[in-house]
């Protein structure tokens, strides 16, 4: 059975991607938060900006087989003639998506000709046939799947070192400036991740575009 909190049709707001239509798949449940505010802050990741508990969001649900997911979330795809012709792209997050995400849903997928996007904390493996994925380490959680396409870190994090992170098998190292309260810092968080990337350009900047455009 899976848990799906919400999906939708937007743009990926993120990463190496950002602008890139795409139906969002979020499931429900996270391995490193319960969801709920009283336990945020004793949680392995405290950053989150997501609502990921229930089944209650715009198209969520329960899905006992991944036929009927894959039909659902090809049903959000325009049917217009671009759209046809367009590779369709799907990109499941979550809560934490490899919890629930199995080859079986990840080909249903491919057999409707989408490509398959991934976005994940890192602590988990994950399946080879996806065909994107995007790394977010959280804290000192052990970073388990340690190659993929993009990683993108939130920063800052609190004794977090985006230099401990590229020497991972990556190709695009993306730092994301931290959407939240200013924490203690003299500069706001965007200023500091572009100021860290100006020192070390093996980084580039990352904006979470879909907040600037006030879009799903
Ligand atoms: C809600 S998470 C779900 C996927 C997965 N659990 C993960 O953490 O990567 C989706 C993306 O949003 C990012 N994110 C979550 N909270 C954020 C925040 N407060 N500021 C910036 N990015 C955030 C995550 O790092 C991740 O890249
Ligand atoms: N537009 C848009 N792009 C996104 N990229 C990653 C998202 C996520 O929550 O995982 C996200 C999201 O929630 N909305
Ligand atoms: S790991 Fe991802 S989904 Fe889980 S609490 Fe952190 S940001 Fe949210
Ligand atoms: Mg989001």
């Amino acid at each position: 059975m899976y848990h799906i909190k919400e999906a939708f049709y937007s743009l990926q707001g993120e990463g190496q991607r950002a602008g890139r239509p795409a139906i969002f798949c979020r499931f429900t449940g996270c391995n490193l938060w319960s969801g709920r505010e009283q336990d945020r802050a004793t949680s392995p990741c405290t950053l989150c900006d997501t609502d990921f508990i229930g089944t209650d969001g715009q198209h969520g649900g329960r899905f006992g087989e991944a036929q009927d997911l894959a039909d659902h979330l090809l049903a959000l795809w325009p049917d217009s003639a671009e759209g046809i012709a367009a590779k369709p792209y799907v990109v499941f997050t979550g809560g934490e998506p490899l919890l629930q995400l199995d080859v079986p849903l990840i080909e249903a997928m491919q057999t409707r000709r989408f490509e398959v996007a991934v976005e994940t904390n890192g602590t988990l493996p994950c399946p080879p046939q996806v065909d994107w994925i995007c790394v977010s380490p959280k804290g000192h959680s052990p970073i388990v799947q340690r190659h993929g396409h993009e990683l993108k870190l939130v920063y800052p994090q609190p004794g977090v070192n985006p230099a401990d992170f590229i020497t991972l098998d990556f190709e695009h190292f993306i730092l994301q400036p931290l959407d939240g309260e200013p924490q203690g810092l003299t500069e706001n968080y965007t200023q500091a991740a572009l100021n860290y990337c100006l020192a070390h350009p093996r980084w580039t900047l990352g904006l979470q575009t879909h907040k600037l455009l006030n879009i799903d």
